[in-house]
């Protein structure tokens, strides 16, 4: 059984939701946050399944223990997928989230409810150094919305509405966020196959 996980990644939102989802296995998480001087990964990958593996690669080889990564984003139809696995850096390298949804929503203007539909993506790759490397990915179907709503979660979510709840992402709260995103999806496929990752079976 883990007691202790390093999950690939310098983005505080996702750090936050790992801790609480992994928190209720007792399992421990550490993040890059935490070693601001691990290496910082390109993601030159063109699939989030790509970007997520090289991420746990590179960080497992560098701290010679298990790590997960994260490659998440944004899919809409309207746009043909775009920003995808441009999500973080969709208006300029700064990775600005205010400025990333204003760009998304003036590429959607005009465009009527109906056609507004969008998709997370969330694959996750769990790395054993020098061994195998394993990977899930989870979805979430939504709408994008005109206007932002909502102060919770991080990224897209204010204008990522999710109609089972009738609310967007931001207006839920963590916990209800961490039973349907598109990152526990895959957290969920991804303990199915722990034991096994975790003792190179
Ligand atoms: O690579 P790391 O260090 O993990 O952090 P990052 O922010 O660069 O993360 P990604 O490369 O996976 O880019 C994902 C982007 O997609 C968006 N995103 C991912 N998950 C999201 C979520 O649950 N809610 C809203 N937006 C999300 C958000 O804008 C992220 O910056
Ligand atoms: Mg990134």
């Amino acid at each position: 059984m883990m007691r202790e996980v390093i999950i690939a990644t310098k983005n505080k939102g996702k750090a936050s939701e790992f801790q609480a989802l992994l928190a209720k296995k007792g399992i421990a998480v550490k993040t890059l946050l935490d070693f601001p001087n691990s290496p910082d990964v390109e993601e030159t990958g063109s699939t989030f399944a790509e970007n997520a593996r090289l991420k746990a690669e590179t960080i497992a080889d560098y701290f010679q223990t298990i790590v997960i990564a994260d490659d998440s984003g944004l899919s809409i139809d309207a746009l043909g997928g775009k920003p995808g696995v441009y999500s973080a850096r969709y208006a300029g390298e700064e990775k600005d989230d205010e400025a990333n949804i204003a760009k998304v929503l003036e590429e959607m203007r005009g465009i009527p409810f109906e056609q507004r539909t969008a998709r997370f993506h969330c694959a996750l790759a769990i790395s054993v150094p020098n061994g195998s490397t394993t990977i899930v990915e989870g979805t979430c179907e939504g709408y994008i919305t005109e206007v932002p709503k909502g102060e919770n979660g991080f990224g897209y979510d204010p204008i990522f509405y999710v109609p089972q709840k009738e609310k967007t992402m931001a207006e839920l709260t963590k916990e209800e966020k961490n039973k349907i995103s598109h990152r526990a999806v895959a957290l969920v496929k991804l303990e199915k196959q722990w034991e096994q990752i975790v003792n190179g079976e």
